[in-house]
Formats: structure tokens, sequence, C-alpha cells
């Protein structure tokens, strides 16, 4: 049945999350009443908390933030199991003087922001200041020894060489708890999944097919990649290929693992069940 109020799609702003919307564009979801808007993670989190989307890929930190509002859309995430190329800390000096150091965080995060805390204080037993800043790296290490970007930003700051060390957050997170990291996933309001219910059914749908088609095939997403953001073939290639979309027991256990922490820490109120949209 179609609704007359618009399905509001949130779709990241990032190339990681390109595989789950490549083929979903608003051509093919028009028909389902729904339409892509297009932001940085921090703005999506938001504008789905506030009701202005109906459903939106957010920052992992943000549905737990809100749970209790949203649901989950099953087998989709971005994720990684280990090193991820796009969540990197530029340090001007090394680990062990960061962990006690100043840090500037990017204001476009909620995961990776939290994830570091986590890392800083459970895994390097540091202390360090935090300073939430716009992502220009020059300008936040003018303030602090280390910088975190996430994104397309933060793959530009890697191919950049300003003798900087560069430390992978999804590796260091592998490293402490063995486990692969979920950084994005999708969530429905839930008085939207009611209102909705067959329009999310079908952007669910066009997202799976998206994602199984990129994956199958990555040199369209590699091809336009190097058009819009520059770089290799193989860099994208191999970039594509390291990040994980899909959201199967092992994932959802690393990502409660990451709640965890972050309730113990006080980052989030309390660990929030992870429920799906069915
Ligand atoms: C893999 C990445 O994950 C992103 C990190 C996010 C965050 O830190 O809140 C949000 C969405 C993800 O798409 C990346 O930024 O490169």
């Amino acid at each position: 049945m179609r609704n007359e109020v618009p399905l509001s799609v949130g779709r990241i702003d990032y190339a990681n999350a390109w595989p789950l919307f490549h083929y979903a564009t608003n051509d093919v979801l028009a028909p389902h009443g729904a339409h892509i808007v297009s932001r940085i993670p921090a703005q999506l989190n938001r504008a789905l908390m506030d009701g202005e989307l109906a459903m939106s890929a957010v920052s992992s930190f943000a549905y737990a933030y809100n749970a209790d509002q949203y649901m989950l859309l099953p087998d989709l995430s971005v994720s990684s199991e280990g090193t991820v190329h796009s969540i990197l800390l530029f340090s001007k000096k090394p680990l062990d003087e960061v962990r006690n150091g100043r840090i500037a965080l990017t204001n476009t995060s909620a995961t990776s922001v939290n994830l570091l805390k986590i890392l800083m204080t459970c895994y390097l037993e540091g202390n360090p200041s935090y300073e939430t800043m716009e992502p220009d790296l020059d300008r936040m290490l003018e303030h602090a020894d280390a910088a975190l970007l996430i994104g397309d930003t933060a793959i530009h700051a890697s191919w950049l060489d300003k003798g900087l060390e560069v430390f992978d957050l999804g590796e260091m997170w592998h490293r402490f708890t063995g486990y692969g990291m979920t950084y994005a996933v999708v969530a429905v309001r839930k008085e939207a999944a009611s209102e909705h219910h067959d329009g999310i059914e079908a952007v669910h749908r066009a997202m799976i097919d998206s994602k199984n088609k990129s994956l199958f095939d990555l040199s369209p997403l590699v091809r336009q990649a190097c058009e819009q953001l520059g770089g290799t073939p193989d860099y994208w290639h191999h970039y594509f290929q390291t990040l994980k979309y899909d959201f199967g027991q092992r994932r959802q256990e690393g990502l409660r693992l990451y709640f965890r922490y972050a309730a113990q820490l006080g980052l989030l109120e309390r660990e929030p069940e992870l429920a799906f949209f069915q």
C-alpha cells in the first residue's frame, strides 16, 4: 500500500557506504514512495533522531543512543574485520605519549569518536583530553597531538605525506577484542515501521540488491570513486573489498561488545537491545 507521506531515506555521503546505495537510487525507490537524502553521518544521526528522516544509515553509536525509538534493517551494515582504512588517528607523537595527550575529534562521527575513547581508556589505559572540531587535519593538529578523521576525509589525508604516524581504529579494535567492528547500521524509526511497512520492505530489498550487485562487480564503484575522489583503481578495489556489509551473528556480537564498553565508560546510559524490523 502506498503512503501519502514521503518515505525519506538517509544515505551516508562517504564512499564506505556506496555499495549499500549505488543501485538503490531515487529511480528505483520512487515507485515505493521513497527518496534519498545524502548527508554526513553526524547530520543523518540528528535528522533521524528529530524524525526528519523515516529511516537512515546512521552511526551504530547513534542507534544505541536512541535504540528504544529505532529498529534495525537485517543483513546491512558498514563494518570491518580489522583494518578499515578510513577511520584513522593521525599523530605527531607515538601512541604512548598521545594516550595522555590532546586529541582532536572530527565532528562528523559518532561511532568512531566513542570507539577511540574506548580504545584510549580500556586498551591503552590512557586518559587524553578531547576537543571536537571541523575535520581539517592541519587546523586540528595546531591544537592537538593527534587528530581523528573518518570517511573520505580520512582517505584523502592518508594519501598525503605529512610525516605523521597513522593508526587504524578498526585494526586496534580487532587487536584489542578479536572482533570486527560495525561503524554504521540502517535504522528505521518505529512509527515509520508501521506507517510505511511496505515501503521500508522495498527499500530494504533494494539495499540488499545493491550490496550484492556492488560486491559481485566492484568496477562501476571503483570507476566512480577514481573520478569523484581521486586515487587508483587498485586502492578502491582493495578498500571496498576490505569493508564488510553483512550483519550476521558474529558481527552483532562485536557491536554488542562495543556497546558494553561504551556503557561501562558512561558514553551510553545503557546497553541497547539489537531489535530488528521484520
Ligand atoms: C567506515 C566508516 O564508517 C563510518 C563511521 C561512522 C562514525 O564514526 O560515526 C558513521 C558511519 C560509517 O559509515 C568511515 O567513516 O570510513
